[in-house]
């Protein structure tokens, strides 16, 4: 594996671009994690906070200076910022705040390693409200089956982030329907296992320091604490499970309007599995099985099957489990095709095993759709 960049373990411009990116957003959400953050309800009744907004303008930011041609599929966009002033000024600051930041101070790269940007980025160009909301506004593309595109959650998990639980800033790059690098930053999940997870609700924040997560297709997974920026990224894998899938521990969402907890608990009990679910936020949740800290993450579908899930919210978490040895599914055990536009119109649920094991654990979830009733959400393969 070459290594052209001191702070990275794959020599990728992309990769190094979107570290800086996820990281420079991680500084603007860690500091309005540590204050109750106010939120906005969007049309879809779901919360979006300054935090959401700042950290989609800082990724989109830096991806159009350093990859113009680039089209970004991200979840928010700034119409709420255009009709208030007082929103707008902080999300500005914010910005620039994280923008200004000195690169290898942050992520380890020198200025020199990044790639040419296609024009100089000046701070006080961005605290102007009508480029930095065109910034936000760019990850209006719909994506598609072919050509490359980037999917970016700016928080991930934004209910974890008002609650005061883990939240995570996602990052991937897709090209011909299917991501071939994702960078994750978990700003609550601490790097070292000795940390404890702070308490949910504790806005200080992780004890010691979270964690950022990278992976490039074909070439593994890895970690490293998101400070200091001298720290090493290493490599990371799924556990082998050699006490077999009973041993295993599985995670799911905290919130049980996201994905059937009834289910997943039925699924736990067809692989002899005892120990109770560990509930988590966000894409953390595939970033933890991805290093071995769970086995199997379940997210199947509440009710008729009637939400239709986002690409920005699997696109990095599939990669980094597919490349520490996992298979990512749907619950029929199809791969989830993120060329279908913004949605995963074609899957519905999420499966996560380690490879060999996936079979297996796929075999259990249709059981268990079929046994309620609801194996119409296994399509076809029913
Ligand atoms: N009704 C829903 N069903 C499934 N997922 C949802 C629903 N509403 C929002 N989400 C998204 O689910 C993810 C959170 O999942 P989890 O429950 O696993 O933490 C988030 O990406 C959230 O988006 P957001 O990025 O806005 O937080
Ligand atoms: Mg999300
Ligand atoms: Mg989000
Ligand atoms: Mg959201």
């Amino acid at each position: 594996m070459s290594s052209s960049s001191s702070a990275l373990p794959i020599s990728s411009p992309e990769l190094t671009v979107a570290l800086s990116a996820v990281l420079r957003a991680s500084l603007a959400t860690t500091q309005i994690f540590k204050t109750i953050p106010s939120s906005l309800t969007k049309s879809d009744k779901s919360p979006v906070t300054l935090g959401d907004f700042a950290a989609q303008a800082i990724v989109n930011t830096l991806i159009a200076k350093y990859f113009p041609d680039d089209g970004i599929v991200a979840e928010e966009e700034a119409s709420a910022l255009r009709e208030d002033e007082q929103l707008r000024g902080k999300v500005g600051e914010l910005v620039k705040m994280a923008l200004e930041k000195d690169e290898q101070s942050l992520t380890g790269t020198k200025e020199s390693e990044l790639p040419s940007g296609s024009k100089k980025w000046s701070a006080e160009d961005w605290e102007q409200s009508d480029r930095f909301l065109s910034a936000l506004d760019r990850g209006n593309f719909n994506g598609g089956p072919s050509g490359r595109f980037w999917a970016l959650d700016p928080i991930d998990g934004t209910k974890g982030f008002l609650r005061g639980g883990q939240y995570a800033i996602c990052l991937a790059l897709v090209e011909n329907g299917e991501p071939i690098l994702a960078c994750m930053a978990c700003p609550n999940l601490p790097y070292a296992v000795s940390d404890e997870k702070p308490k949910e609700g504790d806005r200080s924040g992780v004890r010691g320091d979270g964690s950022v997560f990278i992976a490039v297709k074909g070439k593994g997974a890895f970690h490293r604490s998101i400070a200091p920026p001298s720290a090493a990224f290493e490599p990371i894998k799924m556990n082998s499970l050699s006490g077999g899938l009973s041993s295993a521990s599985f995670c799911e969402s905290v919130e049980a309007g996201h994905s059937s907890q009834g289910t997943n608990a039925r699924i736990a009990e067809l692989l002899g599995i005892s120990s109770p679910p560990v509930r988590m936020d966000s894409q953390a949740k595939y970033a933890s099985v991805a290093r071995g800290d769970g086995d199997i993450y379940l997210r199947l579908p509440v009710g008729d099957g009637s939400y239709v899930e986002k690409i920005w919210d699997h696109a990095a978490g599939a990669l980094l489990c597919e490349e520490a040895g996992g298979s990512v599914s749907d619950c029929s055990g199809k791969r989830l095709d993120f060329g279908k536009g913004r949605t995963l119109s074609a899957n519905k649920g999420v499966v996560v095993a380690l490879k060999g094991r996936h079979t297996e654990v796929v075999e259990a979830v249709k059981k268990a759709l079929i046994e309620e009733g609801r194996g119409n959400l296994l399509g076809e393969q029913k």
